[in-house]
């Protein structure tokens, strides 16, 4: 059991002398352009996943119609027993004088599909950097599978549990093409040869409903095929490695801006990478677990079996999906229904 927590809180391309010179060059461009990137962090911890399971059980909202759903395996087999991943215990964060998180608690299992709901500017994005280790809180404490964070450290190659941060711009390189964007953390990272990296990355790309776009820039792309390229680059991982680390992703309002069909899709590739259900090409994915911050009813309904909301910085609810129309709670009632009435105030 590997006692080191490793992450990439300020992760960069790094230019060395290990670093092959194609790879050299896409760093290079990438720097010059100044666009902003994925953060992904790797943590070892101690834990071990439970083996990996195809499952049949589905969350009670999903649609009888989607025949991807009917693939997928949800959080129905996920109880208390279940292995702590994640927790955030009494985590208080501020900005300036302005406090954000006050006293933010909850546990993330193996196997759970959470989503993080709330009224905007309420800290959900800021729990999910906290999470993720972008952020230091102020107070309390961020475990990963027990063990604490200390701060932001390096990146390095590390075998434990990885955490994904997918950002709600999809947050792509511009200057690189859908190949490169989607294979960087290999490329910059592992010993995979261009053929297989970059057979990998087709792979992926069709995993997520995309074909015949590695050549393409982003600024080619619309609004939706963004976001799947972005959920290809957090999903693709070295099948080179004997040990596949189990990955624990965080989606920051990965359905704004689509459009319902197209929010359909991304809701439905989500459930799809969960490790335990399958992939678009039926294939086992690796992800232990996710967590969801967002606005749309409809990702709420496909996408997540719990929710956790976030108001005037703490979890004032929690529920599973089909409590969330059917709860007393007033802060939730009002904003299940987006009434102006209600404790909740603009
Ligand atoms: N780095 C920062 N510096 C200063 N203030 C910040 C920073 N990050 C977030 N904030 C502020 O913290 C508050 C919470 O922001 P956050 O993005 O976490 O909210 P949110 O619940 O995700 O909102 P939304 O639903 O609108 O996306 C906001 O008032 C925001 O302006």
């Amino acid at each position: 059991m590997s006692s080191s927590i490793v992450s990439s809180a300020n992760w960069a391309p790094r230019l060395d002398s290990s670093t092959p010179r194609r790879r050299r060059s896409i760093c290079t461009r990438q720097k010059l352009s100044g666009a902003s990137w994925t953060i992904r962090r790797r943590i070892a911890c101690s834990c071990s996943a439970p083996p990996r399971k195809g499952g049949d059980g589905r969350s009670a909202l999903e649609s009888p119609t989607s025949s991807l759903s009917e693939n997928l395996g949800v959080g129905k087999e996920v109880n208390e027993e279940s292995e702590v991943l994640i927790e955030c215990r009494d985590v208080h964060k501020s900005f300036g004088d302005k406090q954000i998180l006050k006293g933010v608690s909850f546990k993330i299992r193996h196997g759970e599909a959470v989503g993080i709901i709330g009224p905007s500017g309420t800290g959900k994005s800021t729990i999910l950097k906290v999470m993720a280790g972008l952020l230091a809180p102020d107070k309390g404490k961020v475990l990963i599978c027990g063990k604490q964070r200390h701060g932001l450290v390096s990146d390095e190659e590390i075998s434990g549990l990885r955490i994904g941060l997918v950002f709600q711009s999809a947050a792509l390189f511009d200057s690189l093409t859908v190949r490169e964007n989607v294979g960087f953390q290999l490329y910059e990272n592992s010993h995979m040869s261009e053929g297989q990296i970059s057979k990998l990355v087709t792979k992926n790309l069709e995993a997520v409903g995309l074909r015949g776009v590695e050549d393409r820039m982003p600024s080619e792309l619309s609004g939706g095929m963004k976001k799947r390229v972005a959920l290809a680059r957090s999903i693709i991982f070295d099948e080179t490695k004997e040990v596949i680390e189990p990955e624990v992703l965080l989606y920051d309002e990965p359905t704004a801006g689509l459009d319902p069909i197209a929010s359909t899709v991304v809701e439905d590739l989500i459930r799809s990478v969960h490790n335990t259900g399958q992939d678009a090409l039926g294939q086992m994915a690796k992800i232990a677990s996710y967590i969801v911050v967002t606005h749309q009813h409809s990702t709420i309904r496909r996408a997540v079996d719990r929710l956790l909301f976030l108001y005037e910085g703490k979890i004032v609810w929690e529920g599973m999906t089909d409590e969330f129309n059917t709860t007393a709670n007033p802060i939730v009632r009002q904003f299940a229904s987006g009434s102006l009435d209600g404790p909740i105030r603009y």
